[in-house]
């Protein structure tokens, strides 16, 4: 088939079912010369048909925090639409573009909230360009169909080296020493100032980066307990506690890698600093939520706490700038930054060109993959199911991608509007209330395409329907 005959049927597929664009609705195949553009992708010897859901350049994806480069470079390779910002947007300007788009994505600072998601009307996709997916209502998202992505360890390495720098920074007082330097004050001094070797880092949340810590900070002579609400395997010597008091008891340096949650908010409070060693160090890398600041402060005038660093806060700016970091984002700042030996980073843990140019690489590819060909293996709110790709020379086939509340009845429905049909494959899982069907089903005409979908369409648990072809 040429590519003109492929630009025909695709005029005359979207005449016949009046569709106006919308992902939701239905899909046309892409263009041969933009099909050319794509790797092949194989399946066992033969060559990979690449499915796409509308024509090319028809895909908009929103682009927010200064996502990698490299992830700009897959979107554009495969023919999206690219909206990029190096900053978050105010609310109002967020729902004013995410109207109209179909994927987006974002870092920590943006907040996909059900009031912000509930005018995406377009949306099949969010992808966090990070480890974290707090910012986003996940189970909103996943109730409107919409899958999210995130990357789960790619920047892990880069937060567990700046915390080992963080230990040894806090144990030697170099922030307050550089201040004092930069500033014509020369000060030498060695009291309170310590080798971290044979000392006892305690970590709250022994998983990617916990544990890689745990490594890193082992082979410089630590001694490391850790705390996690799962059983989990210790690297090297390091041990399991069962208890947060236990470890706090025990630390001289405790540092949290927990992800936000309703139970690890203030998880170190007055009581938690009161359980800690005198002279103890806190380090918090994770979410501004887990650490209670004020508590920390207090702390740290009554010479309970020796020092600490923070890379995250409860309310951080949407953008870089001079004057951001003040009183009227978290009430407690000057009273921090006026206290010794606290070192203050802006959400760097995971900002290394080596970080952000893995997560770029990953969430870009899972993201396509979900818009191309319906596979959500790797979601963080969506049941998990690929199927393998059509063969390049299959004609007259169609992937159906229904997603649906997990109720009763709903695969013999969706099945016997599919079973006058040749179903090549299938695939359905569920997690939670949401469940996703994939298939491919052969020997298809156009108005086939159109009545499976006008059927589907009408079933009571659809939640959204993909077709591509
Ligand atoms: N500062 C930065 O730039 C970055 C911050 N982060 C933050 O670090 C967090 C941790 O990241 P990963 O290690 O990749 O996550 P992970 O999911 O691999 O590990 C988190 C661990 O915390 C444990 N946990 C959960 N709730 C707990 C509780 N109440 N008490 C004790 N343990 C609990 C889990 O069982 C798990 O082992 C992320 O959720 C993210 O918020 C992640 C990357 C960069
Ligand atoms: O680099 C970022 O924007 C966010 C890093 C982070 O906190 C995460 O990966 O969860």
């Amino acid at each position: 088939m040429s590519a003109q005959d492929i630009n025909c049927l695709q005029n005359s597929f979207q005449k016949a079912i009046n569709m106006s664009g919308s992902p939701g609705i239905v899909s046309t195949s892409p263009t041969q010369s933009f099909m050319n553009t794509l790797p092949r992708r194989l399946s066992t010897s033969k060559q990979s048909k690449a499915l796409k859901p509308f024509s090319t350049g028809d895909i908009k994806i929103l682009l927010l925090e200064n996502v990698n480069t490299a992830a700009i470079q897959i979107f554009k390779e495969q023919g999206y639409q690219v909206d990029f910002y190096k900053s978050s947007l105010p609310e109002e300007d967020l729902i004013e573009k995410i109207k109209d788009v179909h994927a987006i994505g974002i870092r920590s600072k943006t907040k996909l909230t059900a009031n912000v998601l509930q005018h995406a009307r377009n949306l099949v996709v969010i992808g966090c360009f990070c480890i974290g997916t707090n910012q986003v209502d996940l189970d909103y998202a996943a109730n409107m169909g919409v899958a999210v992505f995130n990357s789960p360890f790619s920047n892990s390495r880069s937060v567990a080296e700046l915390v080992i720098a963080e230990i040894i920074s806090l144990a030697r007082q170099l922030g307050d020493r550089s201040i004092e330097l930069h500033t014509g004050t020369w000060n030498k001094v060695s009291a309170r100032c310590w080798e971290i070797r044979g000392k006892t880092l305690g970590i709250i949340g022994y998983g990617h980066i916990g544990s890689q810590l745990s490594v890193l900070a082992e082979a410089m002579g630590m001694h490391v307990i850790y705390y996690d609400i799962v059983t989990i395997m210790a690297l090297g010597t390091a041990k399991q506690v069962s208890t947060l008091d236990e470890l706090l008891n025990k630390s001289d340096f405790v540092s949290l890698h927990v992800p936000e949650t309703s139970e690890t908010k203030n998880m170190l409070s007055f009581p938690q600093f009161a359980a800690m060693k005198d002279g103890a160090y806190v380090i918090n890398a994770s979410r501004g939520t887990v650490v209670d600041i004020p508590a920390l402060v207090q702390a740290m005038q009554a010479g309970k706490i020796a020092g600490a660093a923070l890379d995250v806060y409860p309310n951080e700016p949407g953008k870089n700038g001079a004057n951001t970091y003040n009183d009227d984002l978290n009430s407690w700042t000057s009273q921090l930054v006026s206290l010794p030996n606290v070192i203050l980073t802006p959400h760097i843990g995971g900002s290394t060109e080596e970080a952000q140019s893995a997560i770029g690489i990953e969430v870009a590819h899972s993201l396509s993959k979900y818009i191309n060909e319906g596979n959500s293996v790797g979601s963080v709110n969506f049941p998990e199911v690929s199927l393998r790709s059509l063969d390049f020379d299959q004609e007259n086939t169609v992937r159906v991608l229904y997603i649906h509340r997990n109720v009763p009845g709903v695969l013999k429905t969706v099945n016997n509007i599919l079973s006058s049909h040749n179903i090549e494959k299938q695939f359905s899982d569920s997690n939670g209330d949401i469940a996703y069907l994939i298939a491919d089903i052969s020997q298809v005409n156009q108005s086939d395409i159109k009545n499976i979908y006008d059927e589907l369409n009408q079933t009571s648990a659809k939640i959204s329907i993909r077709l591509l072809y």
